[in-house]
């Protein structure tokens, strides 16, 4: 029988083609991204990474396996990723200040995307939350892959791209697909199935995040 994850990969295939053909990611690569639109993405992107990061601690406390629990724990605290040290550089770099953040008001999918995890876990369950969270991990590490050899003329989007790329991204991807193949083994059909529901919907609301920094979304 299949995995659970490959399934999910294969039914968010159209989802995750647009994401790699999206004009945000193709102008990333050929740097000409405005950067206006970068540091966009930037500041919306901080509050759903610092939900992202505490969606993982609040999965960690409802698992039992301790292997689980420690990945998820160190997911919390940013340790997972070299994306955590990068965002900072950018945000000096891009000279986006405190604020600034403080006056960004959170975009509609952003707000939507943030909702969806924390939904999967509060009115589902943390199988269903982990696999809302996969598609951050898996559809990055997938368009580092894919832009790493083209690059970016551009430093900010060339470490973009680089992060996603790098050997501690890809590892931390791997164990996550690992986990949520490990619930999808645990899980009846009815659950496996809102997982995939789960993974489906984070694909979509990725889908819109490049579509949301590329048209400065507002309510
Ligand atoms: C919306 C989103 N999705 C995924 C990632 C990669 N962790 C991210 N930084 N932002």
């Amino acid at each position: 029988m299949a995995k659970i994850t490959e399934t999910m990969r294969k039914q968010s295939q159209p989802l995750w083609e647009s994401s790699f053909n999206h004009p945000f990611i193709k102008q990333l690569s050929a740097g000409s991204l405005p950067q206006q639109t970068f540091r966009y993405y930037l500041k919306q992107d901080r509050y759903y990474l610092q939900n992202f990061a505490d969606l993982h601690g609040k999965i960690a406390d409802q698992m039992d396996d301790p292997d689980i629990k420690r990945f998820l724990y160190d997911g919390a605290k940013g340790f997972n990723d070299s994306e955590k040290e990068v965002r900072i550089e950018f945000f000096k770099e891009l000279n986006i200040t405190q604020q600034e953040i403080d006056q960004t008001e959170i975009a509609p999918n952003a707000y939507s995307y943030v909702t969806h995890m924390y939904h999967e876990l509060n009115e589902g369950t943390p199988a269903r939350a982990a696999a809302a969270l996969l598609p951050c991990y898996w559809l990055y590490n997938e368009i580092g892959k894919r832009l790493i050899e083209a690059g970016s003329p551009i430093k900010v989007y060339q470490q973009f791209i680089e992060t996603y790329d790098s050997k501690a991204f890809t590892n931390a991807t791997a164990r996550m697909i690992e986990i949520v193949d490990k619930l999808g083994e645990e899980a009846d059909a009815q659950e496996q199935e809102k997982m995939q529901t789960a993974f489906l919907r984070s694909s979509f609301f990725e889908l819109h995040f490049w579509e949301m920094a590329y048209r400065h979304e507002m309510w």
